[in-house]
């Protein structure tokens, strides 16, 4: 059985750092101490069943809930024409009325670039997602999936330090799905960016991410914390097929508390 390593902080100086943020509504804590670094061009995926807290998580991260308790240190922008953070969600958000390069450039828009620049970096990153020749196109002429590569590449136009991702694919088909996620191995090895991706599908945390967080409650009623840090210790190319990718599922399942009814027998037994 391969290694499967808790892992500590991640090394490097942290584009993102949390430090004891708790986070809650009308009375109710949600979070508690949660502590977190991510390096920089680190990927953390966000585990943890519905409603505990992970898309509060990322929120609280990217500056858009303030914490009751703890601090969020957000990279400051020291490149000009490029923001420290954005943000892709499950819905692509476009907007209707304007062609899929202008929704591109919508970030740009209060960056140092002239229009030329703003149009050539919102094709460079069309063509990252393989939608060049559709940046004439309404939104309305796409696919969801392709809908959803046009919210990555304006997420990735304004080359952020952290793109946060909140469970970007899970509106999508199955198959449009596995092909997002082969997509998005393939960009993060362009972009600069951290990433912070939060989802549901543990398979798909463990296939993306250097390390995925757990956020669990120790108690019923209790606040959620961060409960395992697990780091995936595999190559990124041919993960699915490596022998030791099902038991970091399985290992994290395990954690969480949910079953495997996906293992067959032949694996359970490994
Ligand atoms: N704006 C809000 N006002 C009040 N309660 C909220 C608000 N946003 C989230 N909550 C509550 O905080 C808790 C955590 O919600 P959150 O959306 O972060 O969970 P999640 O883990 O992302 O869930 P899911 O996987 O179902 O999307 C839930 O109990 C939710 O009802």
């Amino acid at each position: 059985m391969a290694e499967l390593s808790l892992s500590s902080p991640a090394p490097g100086r942290p584009v993102l750092q949390a430090r004891g943020v708790r986070l809650g509504f009308a009375g109710e804590v949600v979070l508690d101490d949660v502590s977190l670094d991510i390096a920089p061009r680190e990927f953390v995926a966000v585990v943890g069943v519905s409603g505990v807290g992970k898309s509060t998580l990322l929120r609280a991260l990217a500056g858009l809930l303030t914490p009751q308790r703890g601090t969020v240190n957000l990279p400051a922008v020291d490149e000009p024409a490029t923001r420290p953070w954005s943000m892709v969600f499950q819905a692509p958000r476009l907007f209707p009325w304007r062609q899929v390069r202008g929704n591109v450039e919508l970030g740009l828009e209060g960056l140092a670039l002239s229009r030329r620049e703003r149009r050539s970096r919102a094709l460079e990153q069309l063509a990252l997602v393989g939608l060049e020749a559709f940046a004439e196109r309404w939104p309305r002429t796409l696919s969801g999936g392709q809908q959803q590569r046009v919210g990555i590449a304006r997420a990735l136009a304004v080359k952020p330090r952290v793109l946060f991702m909140d469970e970007p694919f899970s509106a999508l088909d199955a198959l449009t799905r596995q092909r997002l996620q082969v997509e998005l191995g393939e960009l993060r090895r362009r972009s600069e960016a951290a990433i912070l991706f939060v989802t549901h599908d543990i398979e798909e945390a463990v296939l993306l991410a250097d390390r995925v967080v757990v956020l669990g409650k120790p108690g019923e009623g209790e606040p959620a914390r961060v409960s395992e840090i697990v780091a995936v210790d595999l190559p990124l190319s041919g993960r699915r097929e490596h022998p030791a990718f099902r038991e970091y599922i399985h290992r994290l399942e395990r954690h969480i508390g949910i079953d495997t009814p996906t293992s067959t027998p032949q694996e359970s037994s490994s």
